[in-house]
């Protein structure tokens, strides 16, 4: 049997606030395997963006495992922890979080520079990430030269440098328009379909995104709708 891409076990994330417990995740079971685009859908304060942030090992559970590749991320020191996030994670937000100074190629390269490289070592591998996204002709652009859309492609093409496993996107067609959001939901989907190891998960508000995906999490209450095994 595969290994899944992440799975939870058991999982609780409580959140204290003076006297009150808030129940984040409230017992979450799911296994995901690769090669799969999912998307984590549910009313506001559900839990969707804390699954995602366990996912990615931004926050850990109160109890329960998240395994990310087979191995408990929780057991992970906060050093092996951000360098285990550097290369099996690649991260996609609504407001695309890229760096005003820099040109297109030079977002793309940045996670390389946290390994002590330098972004010219990675300036064909990021040109390349930013012909497979579309944006062949725009590489020298900085970001205030370019769309909406071609921004969130540039930060798609930066989440994908270091070619992780798991791609987490946190309402990445929030700020765009739907036809131009269908465009990045489209090219998540060929994302995830072009390597049966990589999994991509996607919390959204986007009424379009239960067609474009291969599975649906419906989240309630801290908790999953349904039994998460895919
Ligand atoms: N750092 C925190 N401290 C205290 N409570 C928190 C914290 N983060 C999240 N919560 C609470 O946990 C619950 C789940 O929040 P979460 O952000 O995961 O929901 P969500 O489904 O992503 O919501 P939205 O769709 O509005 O973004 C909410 O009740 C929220 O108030």
């Amino acid at each position: 049997m595969t290994t899944p891409a992440v799975r939870f076990t058991n999982v609780i994330r409580e959140y204290r606030l003076g006297e009150e417990v808030v129940h984040a995740l409230d017992g979450v079971n799911l296994a995901l395997t690769g090669g799969q685009f999912v998307s984590v859908i549910g009313p506001s304060g559900a839990g969707k963006s804390t699954l995602l942030h366990l996912m990615g090992g931004l926050d850990q559970p109160t109890s329960g495992s998240v395994e990310v590749g087979g191995r408990d991320i929780g057991t992970l020191t906060d050093e092996r922890l951000a360098e285990f996030r550097r290369h099996h994670i690649g991260f996609i937000f609504q407001f695309f979080n890229l760096l005003p100074t820099l040109t297109a190629w030079e977002n793309v390269a940045v996670p390389r520079l946290l390994d002590g490289r330098t972004l010219s070592s990675a300036q064909g591998d990021a040109t390349e990430l930013l012909r497979r996204v579309g944006l062949g002709d725009r590489i020298n652009h900085r970001p205030a030269e370019l769309s909406g859309g071609q921004m969130q492609r540039v930060a798609i093409a930066r989440a994908l440098i270091n070619d992780p496993p798991v791609i987490l996107a946190d309402e990445p067609t929030g700020n765009l328009d739907s036809k131009t959001g269908r465009g990045v939901l489209k090219l998540l989907a060929d994302i995830a379909h072009s390597d049966s190891d990589r999994l991509v998960v996607m919390v959204t508000h986007d009424s379009n995104a239960a067609d474009v995906t291969d599975h649906v999490l419906t989240m309630r209450d801290g908790r999953l709708d349904d039994n998460a095994e895919t």
